[in-house]
């Protein structure tokens, strides 16, 4: 599944063996292995853990290491746990000398072997032998199984007295997650305090096109016109002055334009966008449409991943603190029934995923008729295939207001111009803000590139976080790899050399993720390993490091990646594993992005760009009008117009042909 498909929550049997040792022991929650009560609660007093799981579990692929766990303890989405079955002993009865299929302690072995002698086999429904679950005498005879949810008419022998409005009994379920909110007090320790080179923001170049006359930047929030309230909070957030961003960003917005904006990592977007929403909320005293069945927001956020709709969520709650403006968030993994309830309550602005959103919406607990503001955060990712139709179906959606009607505001650090394209479908008469260069690279960010053999990554991991924590114990690292798997794996090799590690990818649970990212942001776990889950928009105080061990795919990738450390204005450091087996295709790209950023390039890498068959990937910077020229099915950025000299506003204001870059079409995590 990919990371970025917002599933409803699966309730399958799930103790989680990915999580470390140290990170079970820390944590109490009601999900945890050790608690024996939850074990019986959730049907998993069956479940035998071998004690010696602290000391070895995590050692994958040696052979030592007991496995009689792997089976019974999958993450309930399928995938297996470990490999490297250190004994051979039966899953099931932990007894040697046979397979867990052929184990003679299960009913099913003991009196029929094999799937294929249902007929000797045992009635599914009634548990005996003889018939099929669908011929049982006891049941309905239609061979129909118990239908899921309410008001089934199912007269299986599941069902209440009342015909059905109880829930079949389909075995152990989790209860719904939900997540504790924090508290207002505490918000505004959210975020990231400016660093040394805050300053030098104002040396950055912003370009702005659009037609018509475009509202001129200010240079201080008090000149930004908003509500008071906002300004009292913006203070206690400690925000001393706007970033270019939001300088530029907030009077055309509260002008009423459309926006593209296209800032870098880290610098300020969220409040460049959230300001003029949140003051045109509270100017026009909107309706939060409280306690009514419907819920319809003025502002709706729509962002890729639950962590970063929950960070915009609270970013947005923290400048409205003390004010009546009603903020919620909905997001998959999360328990439905509770976010709704939340929105019920009142809702001025919402944030959330497309799959949470769009289920609200066919239901009917969503419209849009209030809507004055949509916002995309990180747009070309938004835009992309994996969200297009999601998205489409929303602004397709009959309360939808038209063009002209509401404002659309995008937000990314990178941009393609293929995408830049598509955006410019969904807006009406917009004004185009690039604060630097469209995709490139924080400059607070010192890049280095390693050429790493796939064998060798591992240890160099181990060794580079020892030594980091040598000199400071306290830097959190974060780690990317490409695939859940590999998350795992890296996550265990490491908590297994005595690192401090969790993992955070598209596989676990959301109360597993939102754990992980607590136990990282609070530096329990000062190693968290991920996934492109977590490559855009998490704002972690303290990330002194993000280390590519396996380089994404693509550069845009890359550039929000390294965007997790060295944000407003701290300084930050990205190191990457370069595998010249896998990825000599983005070399040309790297070579663009380190120079770019004035980083070192490497004599390396300059000749693996140079034997590299591929163009650079969809790099414009800073441009509107790219000359693409399309080869091998994707769009590349003109090399004439790198470093965005060749300024041109010809597309504003109207739709331009959609032009979808086939590298968005890729499967995530797979
Ligand atoms: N004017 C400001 N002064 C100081 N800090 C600020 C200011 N504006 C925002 N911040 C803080 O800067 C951090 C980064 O902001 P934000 O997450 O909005 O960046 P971003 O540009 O959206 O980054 P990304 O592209 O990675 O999503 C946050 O911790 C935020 O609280």
């Amino acid at each position: 599944m990919s990371d970025w498909e917002e599933d409803d929550d699966t309730l399958a049997c799930t103790v989680d063996p990915f999580r470390s040792p140290i990170e079970m022991k820390a944590n109490s929650d009601p999900f945890a292995l050790e608690n024996e009560e939850s074990k019986l609660k959730f049907g998993f007093s069956n479940l035998k853990v071998d004690d010696k799981r602290d000391n070895d579990v995590f050692a994958f692929g040696q052979s030592e290491s007991t496995s009689s766990w792997e089976c019974s303890l999958g993450r309930g989405r399928g995938s297996r746990a470990g490999r490297g079955r250190g004994n051979s002993s039966c899953y099931k009865c932990h007894e040697e000398g046979h397979l867990s299929r052929d184990c003679p302690k299960t009913e099913r072995n003991a009196e029929s072997y094999g799937f294929g002698g249902f007929d000797k086999g045992n009635g599914f429904k009634c548990g005996e032998n003889g018939h099929l679950s669908r011929d049982c005498p006891q049941g309905d005879g239609k061979g129909a199984r118990p239908k899921m949810g309410f008001n089934s008419k199912s007269e299986s022998s599941n069902k209440g007295k009342d015909g059905g409005m109880e829930e079949p009994d389909v075995g152990p379920r989790l209860p719904h997650y939900i997540p504790e909110e924090i508290a207002d007090e505490d918000l505004v320790d959210v975020g990231i305090e400016a660093g040394i080179n805050f300053e030098n923001y104002e040396t950055i170049p912003v370009k702005v096109s659009g037609k018509g006359p475009i509202a001129d930047p200010v240079s201080s929030f008090s000149d930004m016109n908003v509500r008071e309230i906002l300004i009292v909070n913006i203070q206690k957030a400690r925000y001393k002055n706007p970033t270019p961003i939001q300088k530029y960003a907030v009077p055309i917005l509260v002008d009423g334009r459309d926006i593209m904006a296209c800032a870098q990592t880290g610098s300020g977007k969220t409040v460049a966008y959230l300001l003029p929403i949140l003051d045109y909320i509270l100017r026009k005293n909107c309706d939060s449409h409280a306690y009514e069945t419907t819920v319809q927001p003025v502002a709706l956020i729509l962002a890729p991943t639950r962590e970063l709709a929950v960070q915009i969520f609270y970013e947005a709650k923290k400048l409205v603190r003390g004010s009546i403006l009603l903020c919620r968030v909905a997001y998959g993994g999360a328990s439905s029934a509770d976010q709704l309830k939340k929105m019920q309550v009142g809702c001025h602005l919402l944030v959330g995923t497309v799959g949470r959103l769009v289920d609200y919406m066919q239901r009917g607990f969503l419209c849009f008729s209030d809507i004055k503001f949509i916002v995309l955060d990180e747009a070309d990712r938004m835009l992309d295939m994996g969200f297009l139709s999601e998205i489409k179906k929303i602004f397709g959606h009959s309360t939808m207001p038209p063009h002209g009607k509401r404002q659309m505001l995008m937000f990314s650090a990178t941009f393609p111009a293929g995408v830049q394209n598509l955006a410019a479908t969904f807006m009406d008469n917009y004004v185009f803000v690039v604060v630097g260069t469209v995709g490139g690279a924080n400059v607070d960010v010192t890049q280095q590139i390693l050429e790493v053999q796939a064998a060798d990554k591992k240890n160099l991991l181990v060794q580079f976080i020892k030594d980091m924590h040598n000199s400071d114990e306290e830097a959190k690292i974060l780690v990317f790899v490409e695939k859940k798997k590999m998350a795992d794996f890296v996550g265990c090799y490491l908590c297994n050399h005595n690192v401090k590690a969790t993992t955070i990818h598209g596989d676990r649970y959301q109360y597993q993720r939102e754990l992980a990212l607590s136990t990282f942001r609070d530096g329990t776990f000062p190693v968290l390993v991920a996934t492109a889950v977590a490559a855009r928009g998490l704002d972690i105080r303290g990330v002194r490091c993000v280390i590519n061990y396996d380089l994404p795919r693509d550069i845009d990738e890359y550039v929000h990646r390294i965007g997790r450390t060295g944000r407003v204005g701290n300084a930050g450091f990205a190191l990457s594993f370069f595998n010249p087996v896998e990825d000599t295709a983005l070399s040309k790209d790297l070579v663009k992005i380190l120079s770019n950023a004035d980083q070192e390039v490497p004599d390396w890498l300059k000749e693996s760009a140079e034997r590299s068959s591929l163009p650079p990937d969809n790099f414009n910077t800073g441009v509107f009008d790219v000359r693409r020229e399309r080869k091998n099915g994707r769009d590349y950025g003109s090399e004439a117009n790198a470093g965005g000299r060749n300024w041109n506003s010809s597309y504003l204001g109207g739709p331009s042909p959609v032009v979808a870059a086939a590298d968005d079409n890729e499967e995530w995590e797979s």
